[in-house]
């Protein structure tokens, strides 16, 4: 299974892990401020999507849990801070509760751990089966951002929109797949990992209570909701959203 990566910088290992429909470009805000504070970013594709392989489906989240551990055992890093946003956020919860040795911080953003909806999720595996990432990829991008920040930047919408939609079919499926029926509330009082879990108040897709109920649930968790931002804060607000990541990280240096 290629899990593909790209790495910048050196220090302390910051993985980075996307949501679904997009690539690791995502993080693309934060990859020279972390870079500049003495981290080594490693972001990669989660598999089924950019350039990463695409096994049939579908996937569940301790596939994607998997393939990091798999990843840092590539890389010969032997525990890593892990910043996971939607999709990438339930990966990160998944590590904290199985792979607790392999993870010295946890960031779980725009997130949650019993996301619900199954019949949507479902649906929407089975829409793109049949029909493609089209419609799929219009829909995004009015969930990932506020109607101002779309308006601001239509340029950098429709990229992000063209991300979604070269996504592969099959990929993208099977993510939802491993999102429907997830449940992965019992077992978070269980991670060791300093968290710190941020939402945004503007995010129809997971709202801050489902961060709430991380927060509440894993031990000293810290909780931040970023004002005006929908799904994709981290690109909405990069500068709050990457400074509580760094503030976060360094922490525990
Ligand atoms: O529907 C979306 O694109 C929002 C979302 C929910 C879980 C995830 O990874 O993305």
């Amino acid at each position: 299974m290629k899990v593909h990566h790209e790495t910048a910088g050196d220090g302390d290992v910051v993985v980075l892990s996307n949501s679904i429909g997009s690539t690791l470009r995502m993080w693309e805000p934060q990859v020279k401020p972390l870079v500049d504070n003495g981290f080594r970013v490693v972001r990669y594709d989660t598999r089924g999507h950019g350039k990463s392989d695409v096994p049939p489906g579908p996937y569940s989240i301790a596939d994607l849990g998997g393939d990091v551990v798999e990843l840092l055992d590539t890389l010969a890093v032997e525990s890593a801070h892990f910043v996971g946003l939607s999709l990438g956020g339930m990966t990160g919860a998944w590590l904290g509760q199985h792979a607790p040795s392999r993870i010295r911080t946890l960031a779980l953003t725009f997130t949650s751990v019993k996301p619900g909806n199954v019949e949507m999720w479902t649906g929407r595996a089975r829409q793109v089966r049949a029909e493609g990432m089209g419609e799929i990829a219009e829909g995004s991008i009015g969930r990932w951002f506020t109607r101002d920040w779309i308006s601001a930047h239509p340029e950098l919408a429709a990229e992000l929109q063209q991300m979604t939609a070269t996504t592969p079919a099959e990929g993208y499926a099977s993510c939802c797949e491993a999102i429907a029926g997830l449940d992965l509330t019992a077992a978070l009082s269980t991670v060791s990992a300093p968290t710190l879990v941020i939402s945004g108040a503007d995010d129809a897709a997971l709202p801050s209570s489902h961060g709430q109920v991380i927060a509440d649930g894993i031990p000293d968790a810290r909780f931040e909701v970023l004002g005006h931002a929908a799904h994709l804060g981290s690109y909405e607000q990069a500068e709050r959203f990457t400074g509580l990541i760094l503030e976060h990280v360094k922490g525990t240096r």
